[in-house]
This record gives C-alpha cells, structure tokens and sequence, in this order.
C-alpha cells in the first residue's frame, strides 16, 4: 500500500475573525509519521481535519499526490476522503454494542467486493492487531484492545493516508506505547503517509516529522 505525498502552502483558516491555522508549507513524504504537536488550543485538530478534507480552507492549497483537496467541491471530498484515508480518535468511536469484527466491517459494508472477502479481510486485520475477534461486544474488551479495533476498522478499506487525533491519550503508558509502535509500523513498513496529532512525547520520539504549532502557526523544533 504505497503512502501519498502531501505539499501544502499558503494554508490559512479563520472561526470568527480570529486565525486558527496560518502554515505556509508543509510537505510530508509517503512512508513517513507526522506528528502535529503544540499546546491545547494551537490547533492540532484543526489542522488534521484540514489535510483529511473534514474542513475547508479559507485560502491555501493541500495537495496529496498532486490532488488539491482545497479545490473539491463536498461530494467529491468525501469520494476522495473514503478511498484513500482511515481515521483514528481519541475515544475510539466504535459502535459498543456490536462484536470487534463487526465495527471493522462497518465502513466497507457497501464495498463491491464479496461478503466472504471482507469477513477475511476484516479477520485479518483483527488478528495482525491481536484482537479477539470472537468477542461479541467491544464493549468487554480493554481500552487497548478497543483502540486496536478502531485502528483495524481505519484499515480495512486500506487506506494510504491514516489521519489519527490524539490515539493514546485515554490509554495508560504501556497500550499507549502499542499504538504508537502500530502507528510507527503502518508507515515504516506499509508505506503509509501516518498523520498524527498528540501531546504525547512517545508518539513524537518515534516520528519522522514533527511539526510544532503555536496559535496555529508553525514553531520552530526545540
Ligand atoms: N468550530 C469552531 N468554531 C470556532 N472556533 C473553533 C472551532 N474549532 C476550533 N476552534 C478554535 O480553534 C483553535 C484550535 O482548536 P483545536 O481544537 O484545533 O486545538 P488543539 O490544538 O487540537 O487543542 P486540544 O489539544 O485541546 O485538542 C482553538 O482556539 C479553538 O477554540
């Protein structure tokens, strides 16, 4: 699964009146983790929704692999959005009462290919991950594990861009140092394009970019 490059510039975006995000240029090389870091309120999420198309921008351009998302129109954003990118949250967002295999079939329900392949596909990613798929509600499973289930469904269209906002922050030290070697692994060795916005210092050491925000603008690394 060959990452995507992304070159963004002239990247700006106000909520009334006030800038959130003013960032010039940015690239990211496919293959590689960013980290989007800074203090609560720097714009961190703001910038992650920018450059996976959940929002528009004000001016700029956000270009992946010479497609600049900045230009679509809604519709073709998220046509866009659904084939190349797999989102990870902070709290996991799976649907409780429903078993880990199910949660990760959820967004490739209406895909075309045949319900026995998704069913293996979706196994597959539950047990590259070391998931109990068998479990029948996410629900009885540890926080780690939901949060490995999340990452299988953010997976299983096989996205080459994974957007993830603050993935360790509700897990202790140790599920948290998990997620970030799997996050590490999906660029390192899958060759996906891994953005990743945290507070969290085991997440920046492993990073291969770590972009520093300040009222939403670019800090120089310390
Ligand atoms: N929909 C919105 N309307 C108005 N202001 C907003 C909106 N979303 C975010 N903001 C403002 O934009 C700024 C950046 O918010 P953002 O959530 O991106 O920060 P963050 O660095 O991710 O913070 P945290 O670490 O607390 O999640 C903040 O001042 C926030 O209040």
């Amino acid at each position: 699964m060959p990452g995507l490059p992304l070159a963004v510039s002239g990247l700006r975006l106000a909520f009334a009146g006030a800038d959130v995000i003013d960032l010039p240029s940015l690239a990211i090389a496919p293959g590689t983790m960013t980290v989007l870091s800074g203090a609560s309120g720097s714009g961190k999420s703001t910038l992650l929704y920018l450059l996976s198309g959940l929002l528009r921008p004000d001016a700029g351009s956000i270009a992946w692999a010479g497609t600049d998302i900045a230009l679509l129109g809604e519709s073709r954003r998220d046509r866009w959005r659904r084939k190349e990118a797999g989102f990870i949250f902070q709290n996991f967002h799976l649907i409780e009462e429903m078993s880990p295999l199910d949660n990760v079939l959820v967004p490739i329900w209406l895909d075309s290919f045949s319900a026995n392949a998704k069913r293996r596909r979706a196994l597959d990613l539950l047990r590259q991950l070391d998931v109990p798929a068998e479990r029948d509600s996410v629900a009885k499973l540890s926080r780690g594990q939901q949060q490995r289930v999340a990452i299988a469904r953010a997976l299983s269209g096989n996205p080459s861009i994974i957007f993830a906002d603050e993935p360790t922050a509700s897990l202790d030290a140790a599920a948290g140092e998990t997620v970030a070697a799997i996050l590490q692994r999906l660029a390192r060795e899958d060759g996906r394009t891994v953005v990743v916005a945290t507070h969290d210092p085991a997440l920046k050491v492993l990073a291969d970019q770590s972009l520093l925000l300040d009222h939403g603008k670019r800090e120089p690394a310390p």
